[in-house]
């Protein structure tokens, strides 16, 4: 990895910015962890503010800060707007690492640590979605896609690529806020396209065909097909297309998408891996077949989001026009929608971890002292506060059982079954595709298993709603099995045309206010 000189960090920063030190603030607890670093929840000690840190790992760097972090650093800084995160500033730890044992860690140029701060959301998609039993209203898709497609129409206008859209960098506050976030694969880019970027970027089950092909003169369709996908994923109650590696993935896109041609995009077989991975027979589009049950508007702009060509595919401020966002029900107001339990990717996954090894230590138990008539009490596994909650219900609802307290531990190992999602981090056991970028050859690299359910398309129809993690029956989808359900706050789904419930937001279809930076 590139990386700057060592203690420069290049950024023309307000003095203020780094000067302050990680103790200003108390760290409560790890609530994520990704390829650059763990993010912690953490206290601003005077102030009581509550805030997000992330710590930008050091240890693989041998000198000098990581570019990926400077990258990220220098667009944040740039972008200030409501659906995109904000970091507040850059903060350090004063002396050189030690471990648990006070013993201090070695390896490490820097001598303490750098952390990005950052204002705290309560959940990400990813999270929040795999909630047991966790229903998103139809207002509640709109609201949610409408501010994905406002910050990132946002991002585009000021020429940023986030170029990682998906689940968990879409992050989501108890008031309904949702803000972009994890600008590490980010770049600036100029409108003519004809830089050439890299194209192993976007985490794979939400890479376009255009970068599975070898694209790498690219726009901001490459962030609008993950949109699509995250938009049909929220609606399916699934991931729709989870490939193990790039060819997979790609194979997975034409199955759903048909095959592509010089008439249905112009140029794809000048692209530079069209030969080698060029489709051995033709295959017919399939999306309003397999999502025949979607709200036809919904398909409309399903369709435009998953069009092959990029060339073609919608861009952020024209789906923010469709008839979708304007027809009943509208987009929920986002300070209407239910408040939950907060719930990030990394605790979800280690609950269901948990949650697993209980069950294991439960059978191991009936083996061991078979009772046959007796019934055995619940087993109480170290690390499952939650278990009498029903996770899914909203936390307004007088009846829902709420959690006392944070739901999650402060060590996660890493390893099989940690939280690093890609191979590069030496785990193999995450359910979780290569984010590109960092992997080996096309094809070559170790990918991950599946974790989050088998072929998406059982039967070729909706099939269940199976949810994300496979096989428990839960989605989340507002699909076929979840329409009849109503909002929470009980907006129903055929009303008279356009009425005074459209988004106050917004304004009027055309005059749509995305932020005031215009
Ligand atoms: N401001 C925040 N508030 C609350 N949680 C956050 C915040 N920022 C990040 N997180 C949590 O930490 C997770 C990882 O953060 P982020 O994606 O920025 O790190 P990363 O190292 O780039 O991860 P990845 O490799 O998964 O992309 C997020 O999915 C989210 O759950």
């Amino acid at each position: 990895m590139a990386v700057a000189g060592p203690g420069q960090l290049n950024l023309d920063e307000s003095p203020s910015w780094g000067s302050r030190s990680i103790d200003c603030f108390e760290k409560l607890e790890q609530i994520g962890e990704g390829t650059y670093g763990q993010v912690f929840m953490a206290k601003e000690t005077e102030t009581k503010e509550i805030v997000a840190l992330k710590k930008i790992r050091m240890d693989n760097e041998r000198e000098g800060f990581p570019i990926t972090a400077i990258r990220e650093i220098k667009i944040l800084k740039k972008l200030h707007h409501q659906n995109v995160i904000n970091l507040k500033e850059i903060v350090t730890s004063p002396g050189p690492e030690r471990d648990e044992q006070g013993k201090q860690i070695e390896g490490n140029k820097y001598k303490g640590s750098i952390y990005m701060v950052f204002g705290y959301m309560d959940h990400d998609l990813t999270g929040l979605s795999d909630r047991p039993a966790m229903r998103f209203s139809i207002p509640q898709v709109k609201c949610y896609m409408r501010q994905l497609l406002m910050g990132l129409h946002y991002c585009h206008i000021n020429q940023v690529l986030h170029r990682d859209i998906k689940g968990s960098n879409l992050l989501i506050d108890n008031h309904g806020i949702l803000k972009l976030a994890d600008f590490g694969l980010a770049r600036s880019f100029s409108n003519d396209h004809h830089a050439n970027l890299t194209n192993r970027v976007i985490t794979l089950w939400y890479r376009p065909p255009e970068l599975l092909l070898g694209s790498t003169q690219y726009g901001p369709a490459v962030d609008m097909w993950s949109v699509g996908c995250i938009f049909a994923e929220l609606l399916y109650g699934k991931p729709i297309l989870p490939g193990k590696n790039e060819p997979e993935q790609l194979t997975k896109i034409f199955e759903l998408c048909g095959t592509p041609d010089e008439f249905s995009w112009p140029g794809v077989m000048k692209l530079p891996w069209y030969n080698n991975l060029k489709p051995p027979r033709v295959i017919t589009r399939r999306v309003k077949e397999v999502f025949k049950h979607f709200d036809p508007h919904a398909l409309d702009l399903l369709e435009k989001m998953l069009t092959l060509d990029p060339l073609q595919r919608i861009s952020a401020k024209d789906a923010l026009d469709a008839d979708y966002f304007w027809t009943d029900p509208p987009p929920a107001e986002p300070h209407t929608l239910p408040k939950y339990e907060s719930s990030h990717e990394f605790q979800t996954k280690k609950k269901r971890q948990q949650q697993r090894q209980a069950e294991e230590a439960a059978k191991r138990q009936k083996v061991q002292h078979p009772h046959p008539h007796a019934r055995l009490p619940p087993i109480q596994h170290q690390g499952q506060p939650h278990s009498q909650i029903r996770s899914g219900q909203p936390m307004g609802n007088p009846h829902a059982p709420m959690a006392p307290g944070p739901s999650h531990h402060y060590t996660k190992p890493r390893g099989p079954g940690g939280p690093n999602r890609y191979p590069q981090g030496g785990n193999q056991g995450r359910g979780y595709p290569n984010r590109g970028g960092q992997g080996g050859g096309y094809s070559s690299g170790p990918y991950p298993q599946q974790g989050r359910g088998p072929q998406p398309y059982p039967g070729g129809g909706m099939g269940g709603t199976g949810g994300p993690s496979g096989g428990n029956g839960s989605g989340y989808g507002v699909g076929r099995p979840n329409y009849q359900q109503v909002g929470p706050y009980g907006v129903s789904g055929s009303g008279p045309g356009r009425g005074s419930n459209y988004p106050q937001q917004g304004g009027s279809r055309n005059q749509q206010q995305y932020g005031n930076w215009q």
